[in-house]
């Protein structure tokens, strides 16, 4: 498969990312490029901003699943590349550019190369938040087509291009969004006697909620607490009012997720009563950790090991989240990642990675797929 056309696409899509459940401009661009194709075998239904593809088989058994999520996150690029993001504060920074585009390179592929079952393709919007994988789980489309097995990947900056990797059941964590607001008594900078400051709850705050994972969690059982955003205060010399703390609880197993959670409320409990603030909790979106089923993966390891050009590493967990662990829980089958040698990880303005993989991709999931369809 000549590989161009779809690095025309991946940067094309780089250029317009859009945060969750606003992705218009690239649903578009999706609907524009699948219109163009072959449409004797397509069937495409939209979803909010998300598309439901499906290619009829010829003498359908099942139907094969593949999962692409569309959005990006709210990072301004640093990367200076000709094709950068034309989004002010807006970037792929999380691959997803490179998701869309190897999907479109599999339906490509698929409505010229029939094979008997139909192959049902996901383009998710939200997967950074708040989440669009459970509310397409409960459509009539996906209720109609519902795949009896899904694939996804996700882009890997740590790995060489030619390189994937997974493992059977747990490759992701289960995730909670945090959002906590802190109201005390603003004032004066000059008169702190008069108020009840919440830059110095907030802090306070933060610092202990670092004994959370240190203290409250199995050591043998991994979970992350991390405060990404913190907001308070209007200008210098005036005492803040109001903080809130931003940020994502990670952990391996759902019982720590219910223990990290009694922790950060007693001690937001703890500051409301020290500091003479009210607070509040919100937890956001919540993503079920990712467990691939052990057959499938074992089985797309066994094949992938077979490939000239590929190296297969069986990872360990990852605490990233996912909300492809929704769909995992209802269907068979599993995520992998692909390497795409980046300098800079997920989530770095200056994310880069290596366009070769697409083409990686493509052929390993075309073969994959003709493989189960047989
Ligand atoms: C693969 C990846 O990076 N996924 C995101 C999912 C975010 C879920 C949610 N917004 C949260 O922060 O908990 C990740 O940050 O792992």
């Amino acid at each position: 498969m000549d590989s161009t056309t779809f690095i025309k696409i991946r940067r094309d899509l780089h250029q317009i990312p859009e945060l969750g459940f606003k992705e218009f401009k690239t649903q578009a661009y999706l609907i524009d490029y699948l219109s163009s194709l072959p449409q004797d075998t397509l069937e495409i239904k939209t979803w909010k901003t998300g598309i439901f593809v499906r290619i009829k088989g010829r003498n359908p058994k099942k139907t094969i699943g593949y999962r692409a999520d569309i959005d990006g996150l709210p990072i301004t690029e640093g990367t200076g590349l000709e094709f950068k993001s034309l989004h002010e504060g807006q970037m792929h920074a999380c691959g997803h550019d490179f998701h869309m585009s190897i999907a479109l390179g599999l339906i490509s592929y698929f409505v010229t190369h029939p094979i008997d079952d139909h192959l049902l393709f996901i383009f998710q919007p939200a997967e950074e938040g708040p989440g669009g994988a459970e509310p397409m789980l409960k459509t009539d489309i996906m209720q109609e087509w519902k795949p009896d097995m899904i694939i996804a990947l996700h882009i890997a900056p740590e790995y060489p291009v030619g390189t994937i990797a997974t493992k059977e059941g747990l490759l992701f964590a289960n995730t909670s969004e945090l959002f906590i607001d802190l109201v005390g008594k603003g004032g004066h900078a000059a008169y702190p006697h008069q108020t009840n400051d919440m830059v110095v709850a907030a802090c306070a705050l933060v610092n202990q909620l670092q004994s959370v994972v240190s203290r409250n969690v199995d050591p043998l059982d991994s979970a992350v607490v991390t405060i990404g955003k913190i907001t308070g205060g209007t200008v210098q010399n005036i005492i803040a009012e109001a903080a809130r703390l931003e940020g994502t609880i990670r952990t391996l197993s759902v019982e720590s997720m219910a223990r990290v959670k009694e922790r950060i409320e007693a001690l937001v409990k703890g500051i409301e009563v020290g500091y003479q603030c009210k607070t509040s909790i919100d937890y956001g979106a919540m993503y079920h950790q990712v467990y691939n089923n052990e057959e499938l993966a074992r089985d797309f390891i066994a094949f992938a090991e077979e490939r000239e050009n590929i190296d297969v590493i069986v990872c360990k967990e990852a605490m990233t989240g996912e909300d492809f662990g929704y769909m995992l829980k209802q269907i068979p089958g599993f995520m992998f990642w692909l390497g795409v040698n980046s300098d800079h990880g997920l989530h770095h303005a200056k994310l880069d990675p290596d366009e070769d993989a697409i083409k990686t991709a493509i052929n390993l999931l075309t073969k994959y797929i003709e493989y189960k369809s047989n």
